[in-house]
């Protein structure tokens, strides 16, 4: 029996086109300003520190630093320096009213049928832990946050290591079983099934690659019973 379900966002919970259109350029935009403005802020600079040392590049200058974080938005590079920082500066986007997230309907309507049902829900996104409360605090149907129970990030892992799955069984204290996880790329599925949690794949378009992975296209048409 299903008893804990965790969601990726991108492509799951909320749209591609959300996170690419609106979320990324949000950021890029103004990531070198943002960034020269704040670098000697404890937070920042620590983010800073870890793309010095990701790119083995000591003395990089903030300048610098900032071309090489906005080209790893146009690679969608899943870096957590990026992450967080993308966080800090989305924040700004949100309490400024700049643009509320997306959710699917049928993503908010089962996620509060199964809380209510006494369910445990988690999101686990590469978007920084403070970028997904940001986001499920102000989606355009309102605040989804008191259903999610644990946020998961890269700071568990990447999302195709079957060794993030093990990591987050210890935290969730259920067994893999009675896990569900939701995403819309197989390799994130595989990794999750690898360690024995149920999975399904989200296919909200139909050009998605799939996999062998039960597959539907809305969250009403999953069956937990049917998954169990
Ligand atoms: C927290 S919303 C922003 C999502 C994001 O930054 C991202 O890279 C999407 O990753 P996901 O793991 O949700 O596909
Ligand atoms: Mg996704």
């Amino acid at each position: 029996m299903i008893k804990a379900i965790v969601t990726d966002i991108e492509g799951t919970t909320s749209s591609i086109a959300f996170v690419h259109e609106v979320l990324f350029p949000y950021a890029r935009e103004r990531l070198p300003q943002w960034l020269e403005a704040r670098a000697g802020q404890p937070a920042v600079a620590e983010q800073l520190d870890a793309v010095r040392a990701m790119t083995s590049e000591e003395d990089a200058s903030v300048e610098r630093l900032a071309d090489v974080l906005v080209q790893w938005i146009d690679e969608d590079r899943k870096a957590t320096p990026l992450k967080t920082l993308q966080g800090m500066i989305w924040e700004e986007g949100y309490r400024e009213g700049d643009f509320k997230s997306h959710i699917y309907p049928d993503a908010a309507e089962c996620l509060k049928a199964w809380h209510d049902q006494g369910l445990e829900l988690s999101i686990y996104s590469s978007g920084s832990v403070h970028a997904q409360k940001l986001m499920f605090a102000h989606t355009e149907l309102g605040d989804i946050t008191p259903l999610i129970t644990h946020y998961f990030d890269t700071t568990l892992g990447a999302k195709r290591d079957s060794d993030s799955y093990r990591r987050m069984l210890d935290v969730l204290a259920v067994p893999p079983e009675e896990v569900l996880f939701l995403s819309d790329v197989p390799a994130e599925l595989d990794a999750a099934e690898d360690v024995g949690i149920r999975t399904c794949q989200l296919v909200r378009d139909p050009d998605m690659e799939t996999g062998h992975h039960h597959c539907v296209h809305r969250f009403d048409e999953i069956d937990l019973d049917e998954l169990a």
